[in-house]
């Protein structure tokens, strides 16, 4: 039976997860299963940490005294680079809403961010340099404090291009850091995964709700797609038209779907595009990346351009469309027990922290490993945009197609032309932006597991495209008015969730940018601040309500006389509720009395109105 070394109420030192940085916490429950304390930041944070990254008051102060004695006398002529906090980190602008109330909260939780000493552990061999901050907090929340920073890091971000955001250098002007230091990954790391190779917080249900989804998903997709090419589409008439099982499988599909993801892994590889850095892992490195899906999806178009042009007949695509969804689910379930069986040779810094809680179903649904990789083929991060997203627009141009074929049209129907170009443009958008996605916590949080594999490589490209599916043998006439009302609502949900995500992006990666230094913030202790103005001062999560509203754009063209063309929206609703929790979780977590603060400020979730 374990016993905890430090008690309840217990004041000590706690490790910032995936740094030496130590901060002064308070023990706030022990775990004898995880053997995990809990301990709470002076700034309201709460983390759970093992025993090995907590220390005593005394030990560390005497660590500290070691480590800086050893610190100057090895290395006395080294110089130091000296440089100014990130306004991100530190509040350089005051906002108006940052009450005085909050600002003796800020103060006191910059005291404890600025108190951390960093210290080369004994029995951490790891360490790769020793590192003395001395700052000074004294005057107002708003100064910024000097940092005297040794690095002998490894990571030199060099020439080439990364995600980590400019520092301001106090003068107005903004450089490129080119030496990454442990703070700075420390700072730029998600939410903190100190318990990462144990997953303790399950989701979706646990072990019973992911099993049951595992079934349940592919079955709905499935159900959904019998419907969507039924003539009467009512749900009621859903068991009449069941087709053979033998019917849904077909060797040459199958083949096509595998040289599909070949072409696609192929052009992922080309050495065209940028090479971008993604955000620092837990053990401080980064993973290099090739941003060239715009590319990819312009040679994708002059492939099927070409494949027009040698009267490649793309209706087989429609004529098929069950045998290719069965075969793109038998590559999921393939590729998810590979994925499950390679996450056994992981180290525990390649884990994901959301999928590792030790019971083989969650795991396998929810994804061990964080950025499984072949080679130079990053898996998750091809598959999540590149095969499904690209797949859409070619299943909604082939759908377009075979409505004329089977309505006997010689254009396509508004509707359908509305429904086509609203879905390219999100796809356009999305590889345009495709560098984003590096921070977002699908890779950065999430591990790739059956849920993630299914959703890419089956959900997108199966289900997003059933409005067009839908049309082909559903038609619906649009009138003058509709056909304007649509464009604006798709032009106004577009606006939103792109301004929004373009903003937080530019943010985050240089708050004095000109485009975003106007907004208002709520500093917090980690050093990064949250917006609390503009869009991000309306809703708390204004880029999901402006994907709602597109979604909702993309399915009125359908017309009302069916379900099942709403399907995408309902999910989509669905999945960022969800999400938007999932989120606020992590946030709270990360940002402790700030977020909270936030959640004053800025009361409603996703939409006007509706907390
Ligand atoms: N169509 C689809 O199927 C799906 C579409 N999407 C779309 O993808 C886009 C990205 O979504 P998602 O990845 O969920 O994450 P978000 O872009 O919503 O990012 C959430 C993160 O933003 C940061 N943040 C939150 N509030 C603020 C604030 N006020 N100021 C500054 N930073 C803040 C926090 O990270 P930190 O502070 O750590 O930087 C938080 O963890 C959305 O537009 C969404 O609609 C997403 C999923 C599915
Ligand atoms: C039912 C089920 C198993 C769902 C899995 C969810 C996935 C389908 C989605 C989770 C987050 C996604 C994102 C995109 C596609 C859908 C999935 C994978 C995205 C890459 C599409 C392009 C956008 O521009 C985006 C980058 C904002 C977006 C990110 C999230």
């Amino acid at each position: 039976m374990p016993t905890a070394r430090f008690q309840i109420g217990d004041t000590v030192m706690g490790r910032w997860p995936g740094s030496n940085l130590y901060y002064e916490v308070k023990v706030l429950s022990y775990d004898n299963k995880t053997r995990l304390y809990t301990v709470i930041y002076k700034d309201g944070t709460e983390l759970e940490l093992k025993e090995s990254d907590i220390t005593s008051l005394t030990v560390f102060k005497q660590g500290v005294t070691r480590s800086r004695s050893r610190s100057r006398s090895r290395s006395p002529g080294r110089p130091r680079r000296s440089r100014s906090r990130s306004p991100a980190r530190t509040p350089r602008r005051s906002s108006s809403r940052t009450t005085d109330v909050h600002k003796e909260k800020l103060k006191e939780a910059l005291e404890v961010r600025l108190t951390p000493v960093s210290m080369t552990h004994e029995n951490n061999s790891n360490s790769k340099h020793e590192k003395k901050e001395e700052n000074n907090t004294a005057n107002t929340a708003s100064t910024i404090t000097e940092e005297k920073t040794e690095t002998e890091s490894e990571n030199q971000a060099g020439g080439r291009y990364n995600l980590r955001r400019r520092k301001d250098q106090g003068d107005g002007k903004t450089v490129e850091l080119e030496q990454k230091t442990e703070t700075e990954t420390l700072l730029r790391t998600k939410p903190p995964t100190a318990s990462a190779i144990k997953t303790t917080d399950l989701e979706f249900g646990g072990r019973v709700g992911v099993f049951f989804l595992m079934f349940l998903l592919p079955v709905a997709v499935l159900a959904l797609l019998i419907l969507c090419g039924q003539k009467d589409a009512s749900l009621q008439s859903f068991p009449l038209e069941l087709p053979a099982l033998e019917s849904l499988w077909d060797c040459q599909v199958f083949g096509i779907v595998l040289l599909w993801l070949l072409f696609q892994a192929v052009l992922s590889l080309l050495p065209v595009g940028k090479l971008v850095e993604g955000m620092p892992l837990k053990n401080g490195k980064t993973l290099k990346y090739r941003i060239n899906g715009f590319y990819a999806l312009l040679l994708t178009a002059v492939a099927v351009g070409v494949a027009m042009y040698q009267e490649v007949d793309l209706s087989y695509i429609h004529a098929h469309f069950l045998q290719f969804y069965t075969s793109a689910l038998l590559i999921v379930t393939l590729l998810s027990i590979y994925l499950f069986i390679r996450s056994r040779w992981a180290s525990e810094d390649e884990l994901a922290p959301g999928g590792n809680s030790g019971y083989i179903i969650y795991d396998f649904f929810m994804g061990r490993e964080l950025n499984p990789r072949i080679k130079n083929l990053d898996i998750k991060f091809f598959c999540e945009m590149r095969p499904g997203l690209m797949g859409w627009v070619l299943i909604n141009f082939v759908m377009l197609q075979a409505e004329m074929k089977h309505q006997n049209l010689e254009n396509p129907s508004p509707a359908m032309l509305l429904v086509n170009i609203f879905q390219l443009l999100w796809v356009v958008d999305g590889f345009w932006h495709e560098e984003k996605l590096l921070t977002m916590m699908d890779i950065v949080y999430d591990g790739f597991g059956f849920m993630l594999t299914f959703g890419d490589l089956a959900f997108v490209p199966f289900t997003f495209t059933c409005q067009a599916y839908y049309l082909v043998s559903h038609p619906n006439e649009l009138s003058a008015f509709w056909i304007i009302t649509l464009i604006i609502m798709n032009g106004v949900g577009y606006y939103i969730f792109r301004k929004a995500n373009s903003q937080k992006f530019a943010f985050r990666k240089n708050p004095s940018d000109p485009a975003v230094s106007h907004l208002k913030t709520i500093p917090t202790a980690t050093g990064e601040s949250l917006i609390v103005s503009g869009l991000w001062g309306w809703v708390r999560h204004p880029n999901y309500l402006g994907d709602i509203i597109m979604g909702l754009a993309w399915s009125l063209p359908c017309g009302f006389n069916h379900l099942i063309p709403y399907f995408y929206l309902i999910y989509l609703i669905t999945l960022l509720v969800h999400r938007n929790a999932r989120d606020e979780h992590q946030c709270r977590k990360k940002y402790g009395s700030a977020w909270d603060e936030y959640c004053k400020a800025v009361p409603f979730r996703i939409f006007p109105g509706i907390y």
